[in-house]
């Protein structure tokens, strides 16, 4: 221990400090080199020891371990070397171990020498610790509570924040830590609002009482929130001392509020403003109502609340059977909807649709929400309706009455016109005078059945028919007669084919008939033969026996064409070819018809060109008086020079002339011909010859015949007399009337006439009387055969002894061999034309035309 500054003498001083050291009330304690050397008894007793006990110990029975002690050390001894007091709380340990707060604080004896020893002052705080352990506990607790708590809590000192707990800061979305030191005036809307709360909370305070109250504060980021504040201030007497305030923030609450209120008025105001009555019974008694419902029923608003549902019934029985109705749909959970008559207040009873459903509230009692619409109107409207309707029925059966006698009409006029459509359908594909079908519907049968043969790989036969010289019935015997037989040929070849054949007229005398599913070509021969056979027989039309034979050409479906135009052409093709060859016969297609055709074409083209071209020339055969021995005229005979094939014969191109047409230009152009060539002979001074020119069937048929032979006669000078046309029995029989008036007008010119070919056809007597003719040629046929055919014979001398009878010459053709002349001159024939006279001659050949007679005669 270190001497005082005072100035005592030593003894007295050594007593005084001792007396300090004894009595001092904390623990005084010197150690030196790690070990105590002296201490004063309390300091002892403090660790638990006596003085002597403790005095001259280690240093190191005070911690409670090395690493305490070697510590404490590391901490004092720097302090203390540099001379200065070292001050700690610290735990020491006592006699029995157990540890001890101390307030500590050393100081070297000797700051010089510190190793001099340590001088330490040591006081049991462990009371003191006690309680600053037990205040930082509430401490840390208190921050926990203020920490959890759902209200934002602060304390304030002078209207600045000295503590608030995270919810504070977060009501007004701050940063943790930035409202301490801060004023409360950022959270408030305006300074004034600040001063005058601040007033308002201050007296309140100084009252003694907790200040309460709801406001808008500012948040962060300038957004407004609804805050419920309560204050107390720590100190009444010294409000500024501290004030602690809990905040609640109530937006949401406010707001649900808020939207709560604001349904509500809507509420109230759909409820006083609707188009709807509405109604709030409880125990079927009127609790509320809105103004339409006591509109409805005639009352005021404030009229019915109170009253039984009663009044708006017309009835008790009324009211009694509703509610059970009412009651029973409601309780089982239902809605009930319904529409009656009720009564209003001016007692008129009226309808209206209602709708209630229960309310579920209280058990005791039945609550219901009522809606009611008055639907008079549409009640009276409906019963309107309703009584239109049953006028409407009654119109309707009247109605119906008068539409079902209209439709009966209607369906008779409708039945009249599909009879008529199919008349028209029948008449459009019909034949009208066999009842046939026609070109349109054999074309469409003749598809189907390609069609239905390809599907069952069948053949079809198609037959072309043509009536041999049906020509000639209808022009000796009239059309009527030829319709006749037409529909005596149609019903004839109906009964010869299947019933699922198809019989066609295609017009005039043809006809074609399509055999349905043939096996094979055979099929088709047996039909053509009984065609044959059917119409062979005669048909007796009028009083006549008529023959109609038929030319059949057939064509085979695959063979010979796969569609309706191909097959139509062969079969035709091959019914041109049946008539060449004959007549009343059948002929199947073949390809060298087809040829034949084409050269028939052909030939027709190029007789056109040679028309045009002057490739036609006349050779004249001359006609001989046999007893006055001289030539009596000659035959002009046309030529075809074809600078291809030479000379064509007429026989080769008359026929094709005959069939286009082209024989009108070719006969004009012969009939000028030979005039002209008659006028220059004459001119050359040879004797004055009639000429016979050759009148085809449809050159006689020309309109204007007269006319044409006129002209030419005038342009080639000659007269009529030395012109003869020989016309064929067939040319003259055509029309009788018309034919005898052409022939009289031409004979009236002075033009004679001469029948050709006479024998071949059908000519009567009666008829032939009645022509103006000069001459008949009797044809070569007969006179080819006279000397084998006794039959040949008697033709001729009949017709010798027809035409002496009515006074017309008779000239024999083809007169070809000495012994023909013989036997015709014995018949009584005075005229011959024939190659045993002259063949035909060109006109360079005059000569040999006009005096043919010396070898004859000389052979006669
Ligand atoms: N419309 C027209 N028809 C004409 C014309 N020119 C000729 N024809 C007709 O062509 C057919 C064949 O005529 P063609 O080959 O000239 O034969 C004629 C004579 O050559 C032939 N004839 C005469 N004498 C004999 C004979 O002794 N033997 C024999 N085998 N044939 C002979 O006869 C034909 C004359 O016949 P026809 O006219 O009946 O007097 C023929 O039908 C001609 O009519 C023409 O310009 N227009």
């Amino acid at each position: 221990m270190s001497s005082g500054p005072l100035s005592l003498p030593p003894k007295k001083a050594a007593l005084e400090l001792n007396a300090i050291f004894e009595n001092a009330t904390i623990g005084i304690l010197f150690s030196h080199n790690r070990r105590l050397i002296q201490a004063n008894r309390l300091c002892a007793e403090m660790f638990g020891y006596s003085l002597s006990e403790f005095v001259d110990q280690p240093a190191l029975i005070l911690y409670a371990d090395q690493e305490a002690y070697s510590a404490l050390g590391r901490e004092a001894g720097p302090v203390l070397a540099a001379g200065h007091p070292f001050r700690t709380e610290t735990q020491l340990k006592r006699k029995d171990g157990s540890l001890f707060w101390c307030r500590v604080s050393a100081k070297a004896v000797d700051p010089h020498h510190p190793r001099d020893g340590t001088l330490w002052m040591i006081e049991d705080i462990a009371e003191d610790r006690l309680m600053i352990d037990a205040l930082e506990r509430s401490t840390r607790e208190l921050s926990a509570i203020l920490d959890t708590a759902s209200a934002g809590i602060a304390v304030v000192r002078n209207r600045i924040f000295v503590r608030c707990n995270r919810r504070f800061e977060e009501i007004f979305d701050l940063p943790t830590g930035s409202l301490l030191g801060q004023s409360s005036r950022r959270l408030f809307n305006s300074e004034e609002e600040f001063q005058r709360t601040g007033e308002q909370v201050y007296s309140e305070f100084a009252a003694g009482r907790v200040h309460r109250r709801e406001q808008l504060f500012v948040r962060r980021d300038g957004s407004q929130t609804w805050l419920r504040v309560s204050g107390s201030a720590f100190d009444p007497g010294n409000p500024h001392a501290g004030s602690v305030w809990l905040t609640e923030d109530f937006t949401a609450t406010r707001e649900t509020e808020e939207r709560a209120r604001q349904a509500f008025d809507e509420q109230q105001l759909i409820f006083d403003n609707a188009a709807v009555g509405i109604l709030f019974a409880r125990d079927r008694m009127v609790q509320r109502c809105n103004r339409r419902l006591a509109e409805i029923f005639g009352y005021q608003q404030d009229e019915l609340a109170g009253r039984s549902t009663r009044v708006f019934y017309l009835n008790e029985e009324d009211y009694q059977r509703n509610g059970a109705a009412v009651l029973s749909v409601v309780m089982a959970g239902g809605t009930y909807i319904g529409e009656n008559r009720v009564r209003h207040k001016d007692g008129h009873a009226f309808w209206v649709r209602s709708t209630g459903r229960r309310v579920v509230g209280q058990a005791d009692s039945i609550d219901m929400t009522w809606i009611f619409e008055d639907v008079t109107e549409r009640h009276q409207a409906e019963e309107a309706l309703l009584r239109a309707h049953e006028e409407l029925e009654q119109r309707v059966v009247e109605r119906t009455a008068e539409l079902a006698s209209a439709n009966t009409q209607l369906q008779e006029e409708v039945f009249e016109r599909m009879q008529a459509e199919q008349r028209i359908w029948h008449i459009a594909h019909h034949d009208s005078l066999t009842g046939l079908p026609n070109r349109t519907l054999l074309h469409d049968r003749l598809e189907q059945a390609l069609a239905q043969a390809l599907r069952g790989r069948h053949r079809v036969a198609v037959m072309f028919l043509d009536l041999d010289r049906f020509k000639n019935v209808n022009d000796t015997l009239g059309h009527a007669i030829g319709d006749e037989l037409l529909k005596h040929v149609a019903s004839r070849l109906t009964s010869v084919v299947r019933a699922v054949d198809t019989v066609s007229r295609l017009g005039g005398d043809e006809f074609v008939i399509v055999l349905h599913e043939v096996s094979s070509p055979d099929d088709a021969v047996q039909v053509a033969e009984k065609i044959l056979g059917a119409l062979g027989a005669a048909a007796s039309i009028d009083g006549h026996q008529l023959h109609a034979t038929p030319s059949i050409g057939i064509s085979i479906f695959p063979d010979d064409g796969d569609e309706v135009f191909g097959l139509m052409k062969s079969a035709d093709t091959a019914m041109y070819h049946a008539k060449a060859v004959g007549r009343n016969n059948f002929q199947f297609f073949a390809r060298a018809m087809n040829e034949q055709a084409e050269h028939f074409f052909t030939l027709e083209n190029r007789l056109r060109q040679a028309i045009d071209g002057g490739q036609l020339l006349l050779h004249y055969q001359p006609l001989i008086d046999w007893p006055r021995r001289t030539v009596c005229g000659m035959e002009a005979l046309v030529r075809w020079s074809d600078p291809e094939r030479g000379l064509i014969e007429p026989g080769e191109f008359i026929p094709i002339a005959e069939e286009t047409g082209l024989i009108v230009p070719v006969g004009e152009w012969v009939l000028a011909e030979a005039l002209r060539q008659n006028r220059e002979w004459q001119q050359e001074g040879r004797p004055l010859l009639p000429i016979s020119v050759n009148l085809s069937p449809r050159q006689f048929r020309q309109k204007d015949l007269v006319e044409t032979l006129r002209r030419i006669l005038l342009e080639t000078g000659q007269p009529a007399r030395l012109l003869e046309l020989e016309i064929t029995e067939t040319t003259l029989m055509q029309d009788i009337d018309e034919t005898r008036d052409k022939l009289e007008e031409i004979a009236a010119m002075g033009v004679r006439l001469a029948i050709d070919d006479f024998g071949t056809g059908y000519s009567s007597l009666s008829y032939l009387k009645r022509f103006p003719v000069h001459k008949l040629k009797v044809d070569q046929g007969f006179v080819r055969d006279l000397t084998v055919d006794p039959e040949d014979a008697a033709i001729v001398t009949a017709i010798i002894g027809l035409a002496r009878s009515l006074g017309l010459d008779t000239l024999a053709e083809g007169v070809e061999t000495a012994e023909q002349l013989d036997i015709l001159r014995g018949l009584g024939c005075e005229k011959f034309q024939g190659y045993l006279f002259s063949r035909p001659l060109p006109p360079t050949l005059a000569d040999g035309i006009f005096s043919p007679l010396p070898n004859q005669r000389s052979q006669a």
